[in-house]
């Protein structure tokens, strides 16, 4: 089953020029937001997408670049829309989702709202087991090392399409992805500057054989991003807001 990606934005964190790494991937109809940072809402409105036209979100782990439109998603979907979207949340992120990211703004005793489940359609979703989220459309989650101690998880879509979530750089991962697991497309977070610390950095990922790189779609990057075009060996950097086909 083929797969389409937007790439809603394609920035780091504190990009001032492009909008958080956030991807609409639609596959056999259904359409998923991978990620909802604090510029989703603006950037799903500039592409005229409204949101309840989303099928279902699923979040990655619990920086703001990634889960920092959530609460006016959830506004939204309870007052404006009156509909609970599909969320698809790694179990071991649940608690911190709500409790340290959106209970705040979210929690309303009064009212009885006192989970993601008052917002959402909440789905949990285990580790490294392919889970079919629509016929013909599965995801598997890969844990990611990124930040000490906080869950981060890369996804594997339909078994061939590699979505890296914030990741430092794995060398052994991606060959085995490509080599073993026959992965086709490899879309990873990439810093333009070294050393990447909590990322993979552009200088990490050209250590990759050509054979890898070619496989290799650049996403995540910084306001910097022209000084390094033509610089990233055989992989390409993606670009904000147009979609690609993945057959
Ligand atoms: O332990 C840490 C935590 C954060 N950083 C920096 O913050 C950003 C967080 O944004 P993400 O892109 O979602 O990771 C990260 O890029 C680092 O610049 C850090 O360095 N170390
Ligand atoms: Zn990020
Ligand atoms: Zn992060």
């Amino acid at each position: 089953m083929s797969l389409q990606i937007q790439m809603i934005g394609t920035g780091s964190a504190f990009s001032k020029k492009f909008y958080n790494n956030n991807a609409l991937v639609t596959c056999n109809g259904f359409t998923l937001l991978v990620d909802c940072g604090y510029t989703a809402p603006r950037a799903l409105h500039e592409l005229g997408i409204e949101i309840n036209s989303i099928d279902g979100l699923f979040i990655t782990h619990v920086h703001a670049d990634h889960v920092g439109g959530m609460e006016e998603f959830a506004f939204r979907l309870k007052y404006t829309y009156k509909h609970k979207m599909k969320l698809f949340v790694p179990s071991k992120l649940v608690d911190s989702l709500w409790n340290q990211s959106l209970r705040g703004g979210l929690e309303n005793k009064t009212e009885g709202f006192m989970g993601l489940g008052d917002y959402f359609d909440l789905i949990l979703v285990e580790e490294t087991v392919p889970t079919e989220i629509h016929p013909g459309f599965t995801l598997e989650l890969i844990p990611s090392e990124h930040i000490p101690d906080k869950p981060s998880y890369s996804i594997m879509f339909n078994e061939r399409l590699f979505y890296s979530s914030d990741t430092k750089f794995n060398y052994t991962l991606l060959s085995e992805l490509s080599e073993q697991r026959k992965c086709q497309y490899i879309l990873h977070d990439c810093q333009l500057s070294s050393p990447g610390i909590v990322h993979a950095c552009l200088d990490e990922l050209l250590t990759l054989p050509d054979k890898i790189q070619s496989k290799v779609l650049l996403m995540h990057y910084d306001d910097l991003i022209d000084a390094f075009i033509g610089k990233s060996g055989k992989m390409t950097f993606m670009e904000q807001h147009k979609t690609y086909s993945f057959p």
